[in-house]
């Protein structure tokens, strides 16, 4: 490219540079003087407030007053956090005013336009046109859709279309071009291998400057309810939901905001590898959680739910054998819909039997009975639901306790406690019974009756949490509802056959406070049906990563918990971990969803790895054929036969050093387990800086780690070992995904270890996939 043409668009960099400095300045004085303005409002509030509660119009006339300062403060708050907001966009747009240029001329229209594209709109100085233009702006879209040549895009006014005569890549950095690329159908090739080349960060970065234009229809997707998204390992899905929810907060930006959106993660290192995207872009971070933890949260602490994490380290170290088969079996049927199907069924059997109750007492004085409350709600008309007959339940309980409260504060103990109320007790006895007008003199029935709110409050105050329990249905005992499950025989086709041994050991689990994870949502489903619980309204868009690892029964329960919401779920059928996925449906399974609803999108093009690394991959897979590896050459993957552990341990080291030779930062060594990181961190600790990474583990650092592969989903580092690649360690099936999650995680460089017999699933890969040393 001519140099003139380059020496221009760094003119017109000064040029848009200079007014974005301008621009910073101007809002920096307002935004000092908002600022003034609401340190001196907050100082002067009550001074402009006109305070009378004498009369009832008095009392209004100071609420409007409170009110009118209250909001003039809160819009001077909104105004400020505007700027703030504006500032940082403006901070990044100065050192990088944007990233693409494409040339575009209307149909009918003599005039070629250059549009140039970045994280943020800019207009002139003088407010009439746009030096930038946001990406997530209609016409920018061409930008990520088209090659030169014919183009069009959707505006408000319906479609544009005409030609794109130019389409330009730019890298600016400190205001300084460094790179400038013409570029065809796709986005810069160059750009993207310049991107890709580069190390491995910590925390994920923004694709904004190089999406491709499959990730565009997800990220711009506005009309399906249900978005699911299969993508290859490294195809972009996470950066492609990311990107997606600063556009939609873009597209929406008057009725949505980051905390109506919330994304479920795999797990809290994941959460925040991905926390710097969102305000990179200049978006605030969506509220973030992980599926056990909105599962935990509303359980309300009345079992120990068991991790699922701790749930896959239990099935990968079991071992062979029946308790296995139990456990897996377990899993797979109470994660499919027959298993809902039966608890429908069991919930209709307790319409007339089958409801267990709390007793209802105070210390250890029973009030009313578990027993006569089953009683009491079987008495009650059948064609009620299980919701009305507990609420009536409930008010009839809570006129019990008043009674029960009437009897006991003449009892006294209560008169005594009445002595050591608070001062500000007998105070509001007090104003209450001048209020009643009541306390004349000291007369004889003035003194019983303050006697009388004084022993009520005791009792009150005691009862309080027992009546507390009471409204929210507390006095059903769910768990022993759920259990009850498991002592019943059931003809159905899909209850597997070792229902009788699953029974025993839910059952156990059960007795002993805890909740297999394979139960929670089971369990919730059916607590929330007898007990009943709204759905939550706020939220309006869930985004759900790693999808392939909820089940049909998980996404049910989402829907329902979710009434209103829009759903974008992605995940990778080829890296399901946990048992209840393996070859059963999961949340990826379009029949799930009303087909009016739902589209389902496809990314096959990987761009984590180089093309060595994924050519190997994907050959662990079934179908991995259709995966297609961006062309960015690096060192075939290395396979290591080795004898002993000291050997496995000398060549660990050496490759940790071989590696950051190679200017790489982060360096994982991935196991299968826990218990194995756990194993050879302890014979590596003495030998190097090495962080073992945990479940509580909620951020790494660059440098040398340890970590189990379902820690390190979602996650990538420039060079992987896979510790174990033996048979005796991955020969099962069911473990070729997690193989396959462990090998896609590295970028640049994967190494694997193996002694004696190498995993079966590298016999699938062509021996010119990687090179093998024998020691
Ligand atoms: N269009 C793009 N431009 C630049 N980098 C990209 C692009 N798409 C993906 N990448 C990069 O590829 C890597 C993988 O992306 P991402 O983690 O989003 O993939 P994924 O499909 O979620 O992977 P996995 O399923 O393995 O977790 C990241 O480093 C990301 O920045």
């Amino acid at each position: 490219m001519a140099e003139r043409e380059r020496r221009q668009e760094q003119k017109r960099v000064n040029e848009v540079v200079d007014v974005i400095t301008e621009k910073i300045e101007k809002i920096t004085g307002k935004k000092g003087e908002v600022r003034k303005g609401i340190v001196d409002l907050r100082k002067t509030f009550w001074d402009d407030v006109t305070v009378n509660l004498d009369e009832n119009d008095d009392v209004y006339e100071t609420q409007a007053s409170i009110k009118q300062q209250a909001e003039l403060l809160s819009e001077r708050e909104r105004r400020h956090g505007q700027m703030t907001k504006e500032l940082k966009t403006l901070f990044r747009l100065q050192e990088t005013p944007y990233f693409g240029r494409i040339d575009f001329r209307e149909e009918y229209e003599d005039q070629v336009e250059p549009l140039y594209i970045g994280i943020g709109s800019l207009m002139d100085s003088r407010n009439e046109d746009f030096l930038i233009y946001d990406w997530r702006a209609p016409i920018s879209s061409m930008y990520y859709d088209y090659a030169p040549g014919p183009a069009k895009y959707s505006s408000l006014d319906g479609e544009v279309e005409g030609s794109m005569t130019l389409k330009r890549q730019f890298m600016i950095r400190d205001g300084q071009i460094k790179g400038m690329f013409d570029t065809g159908l796709t986005i810069g090739d160059s750009l993207l291998q310049a991107v890709l080349s580069g190390k491995a960060s910590t925390h994920m970065k923004s694709i904004v400057a190089t999406i491709q234009r499959e990730q565009n229809q997800i990220i711009r997707n506005e009309q399906d309810r249900y978005l699911i998204v299969q993508g290859a390992a490294g195809s972009g899905k996470t950066s492609a939901a990311l990107q997606r929810v600063a556009f939609l907060l873009y597209r929406y930006r008057k009725t949505l905001r980051s905390d109506n959106m919330l994304l479920f993660s795999p797990n809290p290192l994941f959460s925040s590898f991905i926390s710097s995207v969102l305000p990179e872009l200049g978006e605030e971070n969506v509220v973030q959680t992980t599926f056990k933890d909105f599962i935990e949260e509303r359980m309300g602490g009345e079992l120990q739910l068991e991790n699922p994490f701790d749930q896959t380290e239990t099935c990968l170290t079991m071992g062979e054998g029946p308790q296995l088969k139990t456990k897996i079996a377990g899993i797979h049927f109470k994660a499919s819909l027959a298993y809902r199907d039966l608890i429908d069924h069991w919930l209709d059997h307790l319409k007339r039997a089958g409801m267990f109750f709390r007793d209802v007492a105070f210390r250890d004085r029973i009030i009313v009975s578990g027993k006569e409350i089953e009683g009491y709600f079987y008495a009650l008309p059948q064609d009620q639901t299980l919701l009305n007959r507990l609420e009536h339940v409930r008010d009839w309980l809570l006129r019990r306790i008043a009674i029960f409260s009437k009897h006991e504060r003449q009892e006294d103990w209560v008169l005594e406690e009445a002595g050591l109320l608070d001062k500000s007790d007998y105070k509001n006895i007090f104003d209450k019974l001048q209020q009643e007008k009541q306390f004349s003199d000291a007369t004889f029935d003035d003194y019983d009756r303050e006697e009388l709110l004084l022993r009520k409050i005791v009792m009150n105050r005691h009862l309080k949490r027992l009546r507390r329990q009471v409204k929210e249905l507390d006095f059903v005992n769910t768990q022993k509802v759920y259990s009850e499950i498991f002592y019943q025989k059931y003809s159905v086709d899909a209850v597997p056959k070792e229902w009788g041994a699953i029974c025993r050991a839910t059952r156990m689990r059960f007795e002993e406070g805890d909740c297999p994870w394979e139960d929670a949502v089971p369990y919730l489903y059916m607590k929330e049906k007898i007990q009943g619980r709204k759905g939550n309204r706020d939220i309006r868009h869930l985004i759900i990563d790693e999808a392939q690892d909820y089940s049909p029964a998980q996404l049910a329960f989402l829907k329902a918990a979710f009434p209103r919401c829009q759903m974008t779920i992605l995940g990778d059928v080829n890296q399901a971990i946990y048992a209840q996925s393996l070859g059963e449906d999961t949340m990826l399974s379009e029949h799930l969803y009303d087909p009016n609803d739902v589209q389902k999108l496809t990314l096959l093009r990987s761009y984590r790895s180089t093309k060595e690394i994924m050519n190997f991959a994907r050959a662990i897979v079934p179908m991995g054929k259709v995966i297609e590896p961006f062309d960015r050459s690096g060192r075939l993957p290395e396979w290591i036969d080795t004898h002993n552990q000291s050997e496995k341990t000398e060549i660990i080291l050496s490759k940790i050093d071989d590696f950051k030779q190679n200017g790489h930062e982060t360096i994982a060594l991935i196991g299968k387990t826990m218990k194995e990181c756990q194993e050879v961190y302890d014979l590596l600790k003495q030998r190097t800086d090495v962080k073992l990474i945990t479940q509580e583990t909620y951020q790494f650092d660059k440098g040398f780690i340890i970590i189990p592969i379902y820690l390190a989903k979602g996650i990538e580092f420039d060079a992987a070992i896979i510790y174990d690649a033996s048979a005796s360690n991955y020969s099962h099936e069911s473990e070729r995904t997690l193989f396959y999650t462990a090998c896609t995680r590295a970028m640049h460089e994967l190494v694997l270890l193996s002694s004696g017999a190498a995993s079966p699933f590298l016999d699938t890969v062509p021996s010119e996939h990687y090179t093998r040393t024998q020691l």
